[in-house]
């Protein structure tokens, strides 16, 4: 059959399981008029299975190939250059606070009131909305007239989303402008250094985003960040407390969270189980920020010995015992020999301990390879498990990263050669439902 039946077969097959799979009563809720679906983490609606996921992901990676085989291919290509848009629209629509205008008005707002209550220009705001709506980002009732839907009321603020959304368009966003220029420049291109990253060109100063929020001029953009951070921790971080068996070492086991910045999410593992024993290590300057964290959330844990904080630095040799050595977002900031060294430190701990683990958390980037032989298939047969799930945004995802942050992610493939050159091999590798991975290393004896 050609590509266009098996894709729409693959679809219709997935639709009927994923229905199966979720039950009738959270298949209705598969819906962008409701509050939440299934897939949203409200927890009134029970959780889907890991089947579930898999189909709704390899569903919308088949969608995907239904609206290029749909295309016509001179529009298909126009609608990549004109892709930008849909940054620039949503990072607008959060700045105004849209979703919350609508509320404010009662639920439905026409755009001249929108305009008003945001002092801008209505036409200017109707073509930002439209851009939206095409996409099912807030719904158009009436000509003019706008409301939210399950989408856009992810912009309401309060929880730090606009604030996020708005940072990830408008400011690290700024990064793509600096890519073209670093890709060649000969004396840049190969380097993973965020000094001279696109975000540094882009911006006209070495530094990256990271050393550029903390100038004094960016105080705005910083702030808007850190109100981002917890509703950005709180979506990812649900899948690694939860995805993740952190009571397979035992209820004490002891988990050392190497450059654990603010510590939020060894807090949340602690909320879940207890009894472990978290081990928080970062540079000195950072551990006041991580102790600030437990104090709010787990007061008198460190006095009860539940939780240490030490200062350490991860390219220095491990001296603390533990069953788990998290390292998240870690090594995409490094070179592999860096890496290799970080890797290193850890080894004369694993050797004493052989159950230990190495647990690494990174975004595992994505292909999608589509064999001559298997051309005609549909989309989804092409997404292997060895990646970073949602094919589409992950793909995405791995070049914001790229420009914004510089430094290095890696496929299954580089991440396996690289613990080969640091003496370890991937005991299990553990697919989180969205973006990251958690690989988990022993020791090659
Ligand atoms: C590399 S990232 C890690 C992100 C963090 N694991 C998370 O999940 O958000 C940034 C953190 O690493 C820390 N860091 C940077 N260099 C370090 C080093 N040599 N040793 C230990 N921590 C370091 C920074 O202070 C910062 O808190």
């Amino acid at each position: 059959m050609a590509l266009f039946q098996n894709t729409l077969l693959s679809i219709a097959e997935k639709a009927q399981q994923l229905t199966c799979a979720l039950g009738e009563e959270s298949a209705a809720l598969l819906n962008n008029n409701v509050d939440n679906g299934p897939f949203d983490g409200d927890p009134a609606i029970p959780p889907p299975s890991d089947e579930a996921w898999d189909l709704a992901q390899a569903m919308v990676t088949d969608f995907y190939q239904m609206i290029a085989i749909l295309t016509p291919r001179h529009i298909q290509t126009l609608k990549f250059s004109f892709a930008a848009s849909l940054e620039t629209a949503i990072g607008i629509a959060a700045h105004f606070r849209v979703a919350d205008l609508i509320e404010k008005r009662g639920g439905r707002a026409s755009v001249d009131d929108l305009a008003t209550d945001a002092d801008t220009d209505a036409n200017k705001l109707t073509n930002v909305l439209r851009a939206l709506t095409a996409r099912h980002m807030f719904v158009e009732l009436e000509t003019g007239v706008f409301a939210n839907n399950r989408h856009s009321r992810t912009l309401l603020g309060g929880h730090g989303a606009p604030e996020m959304i708005e940072s990830y368009a408008l400011v690290s966003g700024k990064a793509f402008d600096g890519l073209l220029p670093v890709m060649t420049d000969k004396s840049a291109m190969h380097s993973i250094d965020p000094r001279d990253g696109a975000f540094a060109r882009a911006v006209g100063v070495p530094k990256g985003i990271t050393e550029w929020i903390m100038l004094p001029e960016n105080e705005a953009h910083l702030a808007q960040l850190v109100a981002g951070i917890p509703w950005l921790t709180s979506m990812v971080a649900h899948r690694i407390v939860h995805e993740f068996d952190w009571r397979r070492w035992g209820p004490t086991a002891r988990i050392c969270d190497m450059g654990c910045a603010d510590g939020g999410i060894m807090s949340l593992i602690k909320a879940e189980t207890p009894s472990l024993h978290i081990i928080c290590q970062d540079l000195k300057a950072t551990l006041p920020m991580t102790r600030q964290t437990f104090a709010l959330s787990h007061p008198g844990a460190e006095e009860r010995n539940e939780v240490e904080f030490i200062a350490h630095s991860y390219f220095d040799i491990q001296t603390t015992e533990a069953d788990a050595y998290w390292l998240r977002g870690v090594l995409h900031d490094y070179t592999d020999a860096d890496c290799v060294r970080i890797l290193h430190t850890v080894a004369n701990q694993l050797q004493q301990n052989p159950q230990a683990r190495v647990l690494i958390n990174e975004i595992v980037k994505p292909s999608m390879v589509v064999p001559e032989h298997d051309k005609d298939a549909p989309a989804s047969n092409a997404a292997v498990r060895t990646q970073s799930a949602f094919l589409e945004m992950s793909s995405l995802m791995q070049l914001h990263t790229t420009a914004f942050l510089a430094g290095k992610e890696r496929s299954y493939d580089e991440f396996q050669l690289l613990f080969a050159q640091a003496g370890y091999r991937i005991a299990r590798y553990h697919h989180l439902h969205l973006f990251t991975a958690i690989m988990e290393l022993e020791l090659v004896q």
